[in-house]
């Protein structure tokens, strides 16, 4: 792999004595899209906060296209685009100057070009003589992610980048993250929203309480883990399984109603058209039946709660 990060050994123990991060390895590819899930108070953002310099780790090493974060911050820092959870851009200043100083801030000289093409991409440009304060707050977001562009970076961190704002710009970002990722632009996303990492990512990495459970490409992860599940309405009640089906993982639900079978998807024999031979000699039929792929939300709180239940 063309690792443009690549972290060995991370740890952080905070002053209080809480270890947010366990000893750490991930390589990043570059150009990839990868989505870090994991539950509240996981350790993904202290993860990213150590990569873009703002926390010290406790132990171990991270290096941004074989520059270390700690000896050469200043090499690491400004090929690093940010986009933090926290808005913190109330500001008297215009759209304009804030992004046009955030590229400064990186020792980059001025390019109002570049500047003007970002605020477009991200359809602030009309807003761009308006004041940060005046803004709303999804406007406000995307200034945030304009201030992260301003300096070209080559990898860009959006930590939950659509938590709280609509739908539509929910989609626009994920467009512009498609748009950056074919420009090259690898890129790194935290979310709560399962849906997001499974329309966006390349690679999934699963983190719980500071341990990093799982990575995986996303198509062999659904692949591998992704369970189906038949739903047959029944055309009367069962009061419980019948015995004689118990041969096949079977649920009931719906006050009876509902017989569901989980089965593997990518088995050679699903055990389908045993199982319905079988009720049809019990004498129990359906009205309907609906099959569903299991989503990668379904996974995903399946192992967070094998690892808790293993703890
Ligand atoms: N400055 C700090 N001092 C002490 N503990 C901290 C500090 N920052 C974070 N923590 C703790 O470290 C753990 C990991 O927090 P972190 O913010 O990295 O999680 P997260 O996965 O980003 O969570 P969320 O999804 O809620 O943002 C949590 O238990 C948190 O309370």
């Amino acid at each position: 792999m063309d690792a443009v990060i690549s972290i060995k050994g991370l740890e952080k123990t905070y002053a209080s004595g809480l270890k947010a991060l366990k000893p750490v390895d991930l390589d990043i590819a570059r150009g990839e899209i990868f989505a870090l899930l994991g539950p509240n108070g996981a350790g993904k953002t202290t993860m990213i906060s150590i990569i873009c310099g703002i926390v010290r780790p406790s132990a171990g090493t991270v290096t941004v296209d074989g520059f270390d974060i700690g000896r050469d911050y200043r090499q690491t820092r400004r090929r690093i685009g940010l986009v933090p959870q926290e808005l913190h851009t109330d500001s008297f200043e215009t759209v304009w100057a804030t992004v046009s100083f955030s590229r400064g801030l990186f020792g980059y000289a001025p390019n109002p070009a570049h500047i003007e093409k970002v605020l477009r991409d991200l359809s602030l440009w009309d807003k761009r003589k308006a004041k940060i304060m005046e803004l709303s707050g999804g406007m406000k977001r995307r200034v945030m992610i304009a201030k992260a562009l301003s300096h070209e970076p080559e990898i860009l961190f959006l930590d939950e980048p659509t938590a709280g704002v609509d739908v539509e710009l929910r989609r626009d970002m994920w467009e512009l993250v498609r748009r950056l990722r074919q420009s090259g632009v690898t890129i790194i996303l935290t979310t709560h929203y399962i849906e997001e990492a499974e329309e966006m990512a390349d690679r999934v990495g699963v983190i719980n309480k500071g341990e990093l459970i799982l990575v995986e490409e996303k198509n062999e992860l659904m692949k591998k883990l992704g369970k189906k599940e038949l739903t047959l309405e029944l055309a009367e009640p069962l009061a419980a399984v019948p015995a004689e089906l118990g041969d096949w993982a079977l649920t009931l639900a719906g006050d009876g109603h509902q017989l569901t079978y989980s089965y593997d998807g990518q088995a050679e024999r699903t055990g389908i058209p045993s199982l319905l031979s079988r009720m049809r000699d019990l004498g129990i039929a359906f009205k309907d039946l609906q099959t569903r792929q299991s989503s990668l939300e379904d996974i995903f709180v399946s192992l967070v709660h094998e690892e808790r239940s293993a703890a």
